[in-house]
């Protein structure tokens, strides 16, 4: 990316960029000022440490870290701190972030520019990119511009960056959960500047805060309030999470040690959705990766474009950025474009170009001897890259790397990490006889932790990369100038996200839960034990089974070493038990006893298979509405772990997106995990995904979500009332296939299934079969809900004259009583006044022979159907079905296989028995409003 000024801006005044100067005093306390826009708040946001330009004056005292001047202006612009168009000629321009602004709102700026973000952020968080994608009308956080090509963007916070920009973003993620190394317990705002939802009105001012030209307003990533930059310094700083605060998982009640678990990991958040390859994996590289598309541009001849390196890590990536620059430009020009590239603003004299001749592309991290600095004469500078003298641009080296002079002192900020709230800091100079073990000893008396003694605290090196924050614990004797010029070898962005703090040295434990799924069930925990040393030898003093959930085939281990946890977390996932892949899951605690009063939290399914295929989306959105540790993908696991992660919340809900299938997989968990949860019947809500969406429908959900605004849809899931569904289970007793009804092999042990819809025989089940066949032979042409109902309407095309008679096949009983069968080819049993998608067969007519249907009646409704012709009379609402029988008890003998589908779900089911139940009436959510979806 080149580091030109802003296109369409010209600059007007001369000159480098004006920073604040007064280098750090030794030692000083840093005051914590709270920012009310960026990253978080932040001590004084100023340059910190090393070398700043003396003597500048900056044009905006209160703006942190920005490099403005005043630009002319050759095309519309709009100022970034009140979203209004710039009249006139001219505006202010940061150098490096590209922040504009009009002059009179200068004195307002808060939002720090990008080079000293990262030493603004309260609490480093990484970030966990999604795939590339394109966001119309958004703007990257990092240098601010239109995100025109494929941006990123996090899946749990509303981070957007460029590819290229990633590597400099802030580790400012939302923090959803304690990992023992900077919890606390006040829950404030997190701030995240601009690409707020079109309509967005400012909490304070009630004026539009919302702009689709530029990168302004603020909106917390908790509570979703919304505010102009500047006022959003009005509100309050803690964070009440707002509307959904009823259903949030608190971040102080999870608890999640991950040390290398990457976020993806951590949030279940599955590889499909992780980053391409090669797209900047968290290392130290600085810059953008090179490649075909990144190739350095011909230039009109007056222009040469060069490639920066900022280390020996992106000399041997080859992660470069490319400058443009003047061919004439003077060397410290060439200079000042490549660091700021870099979003480096100190004093350039500190650094120098070296030149790195094509040959060390490839690895070699030693550059050539040429060198350019920072103090340079004009001598000097026509060696450096842009000499005036050269003639062409074979004679200029193509790539440069920047290195850091050697210091032989420095002012380090070093960070007390037992402050909860606000990050004070001590700035300390750093000579070369300070070692970790002096800076502690020098900090401590400063902080007023003397009398507690050194062995008590330890210096720890924290890296906070936009990918992965990595913490190292620096031994007493390392010689901390050393480290510094070690971490500037290696890449000048690392440094400036490198962050050092003193914390107390006590340990803590550690311990993982990890959920291993796909392995066979209804096996004794010591079973599993041995199952697991086989597959994969977990070690035993490290390792323990801590839940066994045998009719699942899963159990939980309690992992007491990260290492041991990272090897049987991969490992697991590549093992395979009787032929089935293993599942595994880092699951987090949730600390129920410390759940507000008030709390009733959510806990989110979605199947990103149902219907719409809308899932994916729902779940980017709902992670970053709610807690990411709340909301599970199906496909990943499938309920059990959801259930177990909420086993001791004492009062939780349960919204389940995906069709009738999906509804019925999770009631059926949910069965099965009942007496060992604290909260044994959660009320479930469907957000529907699938295809028919029966229940959904009669629950007043809609018949299918086509896209609305998931906070909306929370909000109803908050209003809606509990209301009770029947639930059913059917014993399926098959005997050995083509065996008569005296027959006494059996096949298969009894298998139950629960259905809460519909149960049918015959040739509904077959046109379900028939579907789901299609669906599971090449599932990315199922992509609308549209589509798969013509796939129904096919299939049933071709069994129109289909007539097998299934009135002989099978045989019937209501309690005791043997019912007559009318002749027909499919027996339905319904719950719910919704069948198909949507088509009543029972019918509305009035009939003395039976009760009045209801969903919570304990009574089912049989109806038969005549064949295809039938059914689409039904759904054409031309006819109902035949009526049959009511009742709570249903005994049906299958003489030969038939089609079986439950809820939607089918199978072919051998001869022999199907037992339907009454398994009593289950709290399900109906919004007491129809939406209008
Ligand atoms: C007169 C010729 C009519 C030909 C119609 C051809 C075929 C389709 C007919 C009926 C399909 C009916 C039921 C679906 C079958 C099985 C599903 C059972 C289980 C179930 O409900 O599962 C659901 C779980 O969520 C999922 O199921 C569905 O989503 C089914 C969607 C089916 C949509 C079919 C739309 C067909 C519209 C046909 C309207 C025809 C009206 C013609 C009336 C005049 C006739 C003389
Ligand atoms: N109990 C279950 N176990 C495993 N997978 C399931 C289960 N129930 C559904 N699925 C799978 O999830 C996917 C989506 O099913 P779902 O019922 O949500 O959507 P649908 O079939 O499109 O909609 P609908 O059932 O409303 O017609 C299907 O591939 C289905 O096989």
């Amino acid at each position: 990316m080149a580091a030109a000024a802003e296109p369409g801006a010209r600059a007007w005044l001369g000159g480098g960029s004006p920073r604040q100067g007064n280098p750090t005093s030794s030692p000083e306390l840093g005051a914590g000022s709270r920012s009310p826009s960026g990253p978080g708040s932040g001590p004084g946001s100023g340059p910190g440490s090393g070398p700043e330009r003396a003597g500048a004056r900056p044009l905006s005292p209160a703006a942190p870290g920005h490099s403005f001047r005043k630009v002319t202006l050759t095309k519309p612009t709009f100022c970034h701190l009140c979203s209004d168009f710039i009249w006139g000629l001219a505006g202010i321009l940061c150098d490096v972030c590209n922040f504009m602004s009009h002059e009179k709102c200068l004195k307002h700026v808060k939002t720090p520019c990008a080079s000293v973000a990262p030493s603004l952020v309260h609490v480093p968080v990484a970030h966990c990119f999604g795939p590339r994608g394109l966001y119309k009308r958004r703007f990257c956080a990092v240098c601010r511009k239109g995100l025109e090509a494929p941006g990123v963007r996090c899946e749990v916070c509303e981070l957007h960056v460029h590819p290229d920009c990633v590597p400099f973003a802030c580790s400012d993620c939302r923090q959803c959960h304690q990992d023992g190394h900077r919890d606390h317990d006040t829950h404030l705002h997190h701030w995240r500047e601009g690409n707020l939802p079109s309509g967005a009105r400012c909490e304070v001012c009630r004026k539009t805060c919302c702009s689709s030209d530029v990168l302004a307003g603020v909106r917390c990533e908790w509570c979703g309030v919304q505010a102009h930059s500047v006022c959003s310094a009005a509100l309050a700083p803690e964070c009440t999470f707002g509307r959904l605060r009823t259903m949030v998982l608190p971040p102080a009640c999870v608890r999640l040690l991950s040390r290398n678990f990457s976020k993806m990991h951590c949030f279940r958040i599955s590889e499909s959705t992780a980053p391409e390859p090669g797209e900047g994996e968290d290392s130290v590289d600085g810059s953008a990766p090179a490649g075909p598309g990144r190739e350095v541009m011909a230039l009109e001849s007056s222009k040469q474009t060069l490639k920066i390196f900022d280390g020996n890590d992106a000399v041997q990536r080859n992660h470069f950025r490319a400058i443009t620059v003047p061919r004439l430009a003077k060397s410290q020009e060439v200079l000042e474009v490549a660091l700021r590239a870099y979003y480096i603003t100190e004093d350039p004299q500190g650094f120098q170009l070296q030149a790195l001749p094509a040959p060390a592309l490839a690895g070699n991290t030693g550059a050539s001897g040429k060198a350019w600095s920072g103090g340079t004469t004009e001598e000097e500078s026509s060696r450096g890259p842009g000499a005036r003298d050269a003639p062409s641009i074979t004679r200029v080296p193509e790539a440069w790397i920047i290195r850091a002079l050697p210091r032989t002192q420095e002012v380090l900020k070093i960070y007390p990490a037992w402050l909860k709230v606000g990050v004070a800091y001590v700035s300390l100079r750093v000579t070369p006889q300070s070692t970790a073990r002096t800076v502690v000893l020098e900090v401590l008396p400063l902080l007023g932790r003397q009398a507690e003694g050194l062995k008590s605290f330890q210096l720890v090196e924290v890296l906070m990369g936009s990918r992965q924050v990595q913490r190292t614990v620096l031994a007493d004797e390392e010689p901390l100038l050393d480290r510094l010029r070690e971490i500037r070898q290696t890449s000048l962005r690392q440094m400036s996200q490198t962050r050092f703090y003193v914390a107390e040295s006590r340990v803590v434990a550690p311990r993982v839960s990890l959920f291993v799924g796909g392995l066979p069930p209804g096996r004794s925990p010591q079973e599993y034990s041995s199952l697991l040393d086989e597959a994969v030898a977990s070690k035993a003093g490290l390792v323990s089974v801590s839940h066994v959930y045998s009719a699942q085939g899963a159990v939980v281990l309690d992992v007491a070493c990260f290492a041991e946890a990272e090897r049987l977390y991969m490992l697991v996932r590549d093992t395979a038990v009787h032929g089935r892949p293993l599942t595994a899951l880092v699951l987090p605690d949730v600390l129920h006893l410390k759940l507000p009063p008030h709390c009733r939290p959510l806990l989110v399914f979605v199947n990103p298979r149902s219907g719409g295929l809308k899932g994916r989306d729902l779940l980017c959105s709902f992670r970053k509405l709610l807690n990411p540790h709340q909301v599970f993908e199906l496909t990943n696991g499938g309920p059990l772990p959801g259930f177990h992660v909420f086993s001791q919340v004492p009062c939780f809900r349960v919204l389940v997106c995906g069709g009738d299938g999906t509804v019925g997989w999770v009631l059926a968990a949910l069965e099965e995990m009942r007496h060992r949860l604290a909260c044994p019947e959660p009320a479930v809500a469907i957000l529907p995904l699938g295809t028919g969406n029966d229940l959904g429908r009669v629950l007043r959900w809609g018949p299918g979500y086509s896209g609305e605004d998931p906070f909306s849809v929370l909000v109803s899931v908050d209003e809606a009332d509990a209301v009770l569904v029947d639930r059913w289970t059917i014993l399926l007793d098959a005997h050995e296939a083509g065996s008569g009804e005296n027959s006494v092999a059996d096949a298969e042990p009894p298998k139950i299934v629960h259905m809460s819809n519909y149960c049918g025989i015959g040739i509904d089940a077959e046109l379900s079969l028939d579907f789901h066949q299609a669906r599971e032979e090449e599932p990315g042409k199922f992509t609308s809900r549209f589509h798969n109902k013509g796939v129904y309407v096919r299939a049933g095309l071709q069994k129109m004259n289909r007539s097998r008679g299934l009135h002989r096949a099978l045989r019937l009983q209501a309690g005791r009583q043997e019912v007559q069968l009318p002749s027909i080819e499919g027996l339905i049993f319904i719950n719910i006044p919704s069948w198909g998608s949507g088509a009543d067969l029972w019918g509305s007519e009035s009939d003395s022979r039976f009760e009045k249907p209801r969903m919570d009646d304990g009574l089912l409704e049989v109806v038969g159907v005549t064949g295809v012709v039938h059914m689409g009379q039904v759904q054409g609402g031309l006819r109902s079905g035949i009526r049959i029988a009511q009742g709570s008890y249903f005994r049906v003998t299958l003489l030969k296989a038939a089609p079986v589908q439950v809820d939607g779900e089918p199978w072919v089911q051998a001869p022999g028995h199907m037992i339907i139940s009454a398994a009593g009436p289950k709290p399900c959510f109906k919004v007491t409003w129809h939406l209008a979806w």
